[in-house]
């Protein structure tokens, strides 16, 4: 199947080849080319394109230029052990150590900088990104002509695009901001992930808000540690990346960061900290949405809503609110915009079929994400609470207890089954979070159940639930596949969940 790649922009002035060179302090080839695009994928090389042929964990991009050159990919860009592989094409070849780490400017360069015309406002942290770009994409939608990067989706205005990963490689991401540009859009809202801060996917950005939301243990298995973790999220507030950060101060790491970042930073708690320059108070958290106050550091107070259940979600919506007062919004307009927020695709989304009892579907899978969850819905449940939950394969392994724990101490029936196996045997993922939940003593401990087939695990949670209980489908959120052993196939649980009730209602 060919990679179709980002849109790209219709109008880039050709950027000479030697100009390019230039930037990279290379000798520039004996060629006249110009180059009018970039990427790092060989199946969505378009003519004029630079192609960066790099190398990769699995496979380098050099064994692609012949599908390249093809493709009339006009020169490659690569690293000294694809140098050869390139040449061989007879394009012209950049040289240079790190590729990767150099494309993002280059892209800048080649779409002429498209985030400079652009309001951008970054969004990292543990959990709470996807939410929160939601939540302030809502804010501004009434005052600004708005675009969205992110793991659910990317939104050029009213145009959907599905997403390959929450922040696009640094070529595709470029093009995007130039698509942005080109249909008059004014503000850019996107997540950014330690994977793109660490990867160099957002060089060539220099974001005007950053917003800090928490940060907890996970993607183990590309951070070293918590430090390395936090370093990688703490470039989002350095100058090169930022210009202001929104920081949560309700999280250690984002009183820490308070200290360390490198850019001007402005506070806020969700818990009233007096500390916070920006603080939610008369906090009232209703079934499905909470009320509250903010209040300013010049004593302004906001009337708030979070459209989305939780005490998180009060966070993730102040964080919003915040960033955008300090982006010049008026804050209460920011806050009304917010309120009027419809959902965010799978983050605690409903599924109501006339059922007696709530059946929600959310894409925590990550220990305080699933943590976060289950304590917020155990406040809104009138009954009992029953949780379908998986751990992906080929990911993070140190989760799987204390997600397997979690759940056994936070659910009154916890039904463990497969979530994107992947190359892995799912049975042996579900053992090591039955040894999590195991750790639970008893009497703290629900019912927990094992059911490979995530489908025969969603009917089983359907079939307990009483009038007044709440059945919660955790992991996949919006996901509309399941991989198992590396095949991917149709898997929405909105619908396995709605058609499970169905059945239950004959
Ligand atoms: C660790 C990581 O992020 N790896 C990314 C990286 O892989 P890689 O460098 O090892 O690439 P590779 O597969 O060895 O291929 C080498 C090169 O050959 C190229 N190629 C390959 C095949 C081909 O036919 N033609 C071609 O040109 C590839 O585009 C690549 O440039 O570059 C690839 C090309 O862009 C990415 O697809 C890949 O993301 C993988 C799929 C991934 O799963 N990433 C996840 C972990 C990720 O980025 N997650 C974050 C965080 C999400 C969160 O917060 O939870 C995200 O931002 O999505
Ligand atoms: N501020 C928060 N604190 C803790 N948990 C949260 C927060 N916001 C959302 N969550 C939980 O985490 C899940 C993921 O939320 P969301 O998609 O907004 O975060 P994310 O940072 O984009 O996550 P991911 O990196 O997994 O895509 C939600 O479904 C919810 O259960």
């Amino acid at each position: 199947m060919t990679y179709p790649g980002p849109p790209r922009p219709t109008r880039v002035s050709a950027t000479p080849l030697a100009e390019l060179a230039g930037q990279l302090g290379v000798e520039p080839p004996e060629s006249t080319a110009e180059v009018t695009g970039i990427t790092h994928d060989s199946r969505a090389v378009r003519p004029g394109d630079l192609y960066a042929a790099l190398p990769g964990a699995r496979l380098h991009g050099a064994d692609f230029v012949t599908q390249a050159a093809g493709l009339d990919a006009v020169a490659v860009l690569t690293d000294p052990t694809g140098a050869e592989r390139a040449a061989a094409t007879g394009l012209p070849v950049l040289v240079v150590d790190d590729p990767r780490g150099r494309m993002g400017e280059l892209a800048a360069t080649i779409y002429g900088h498209p985030g400079r015309d652009l309001l951008q406002i970054g969004i990292t942290g543990t959990s709470g990104k996807t939410t929160t770009a939601y939540l302030v994409e809502g804010g501004l939608k009434s005052v600004r002509s708005t675009g969205l990067i992110g793991t659910v989706e990317m939104r050029i205005g009213d145009e959907r695009i599905k997403s390959e990963r929450t922040t696009p490689e640094a070529t595709d991401l470029q093009a995007l901001f130039a698509v942005m540009r080109e249909r008059g859009v004014e503000a850019v809202t996107m997540e950014v992930s330690s994977h793109a801060l660490v990867l160099g996917r957002v060089d060539g950005c220099v974001f005007d808000i950053g917003v800090f939301t928490n940060l907890s243990p996970e993607h183990m298995e590309f951070h070293s540690d918590m430090e390395d973790y936090f370093g990688a999220k703490a470039q989002l507030f350095t100058p090169k990346r930022g210009k202001l950060g929104v920081i949560n101060f309700d999280d250690e790491y984002g009183r820490r960061l308070v200290k360390e970042a490198g850019v001007p930073v402005v506070t806020f708690s969700a818990e009233g900290h007096p500390d916070a320059d920006w603080r939610a108070e008369d906090v009232t958290v209703g079934p499905m949405d909470s009320t509250f106050t903010v209040i300013g550091p010049k004593d302004e107070r906001i009337t708030a809503k979070s459209p989305l259940p939780g005490p998180f979600n009060v966070a993730n919506t102040l964080a919003a609110i915040v960033a955008l007062a300090v982006a010049g919004l008026d804050p209460q307009v920011a806050a009304d915009g917010i309120a009027a927020v419809p959902g965010v695709p799978g983050r605690l989304e409903r599924v109501d079929t006339g059922q007696p009892y709530l059946a929600v579907v959310d894409y925590a899978h990550k220990t305080d994400a699933v943590e976060s969850v289950l304590k917020a819905l155990r406040k809104v449940t009138e009954g009992k609470l029953h949780v379908v939950l998986g751990c992906g394969g080929d990911r993070d392994t140190t989760k799987r207890g204390p997600m397997g724990a979690a759940v056994a101490r936070l659910a009154d029936t916890a039904v463990l089954t497969s979530d994107n196996p992947r190359s892995e045997d799912p049975l042996a993922i579900l053992a090591a979070m039955l040894q999590g939940a195991a750790s639970v003593p008893a009497h703290e401990r629900g019912e927990v159940q094992v059911f490979e087939d995530r489908a025969a695990a969603i009917a089983f949670a359907v079939a307990r639930a009483q009038p007044g209980d709440t059945v919660l489908v955790a992991g996949k959120g919006h996901e509309q596949g399941q991989d198992i052993a590396g095949v991917v196939r149709p898997f929405d649980d909105r619908q396995v969940l709605r058609e499970a009730i169905q059945q239950t209602q004959g």
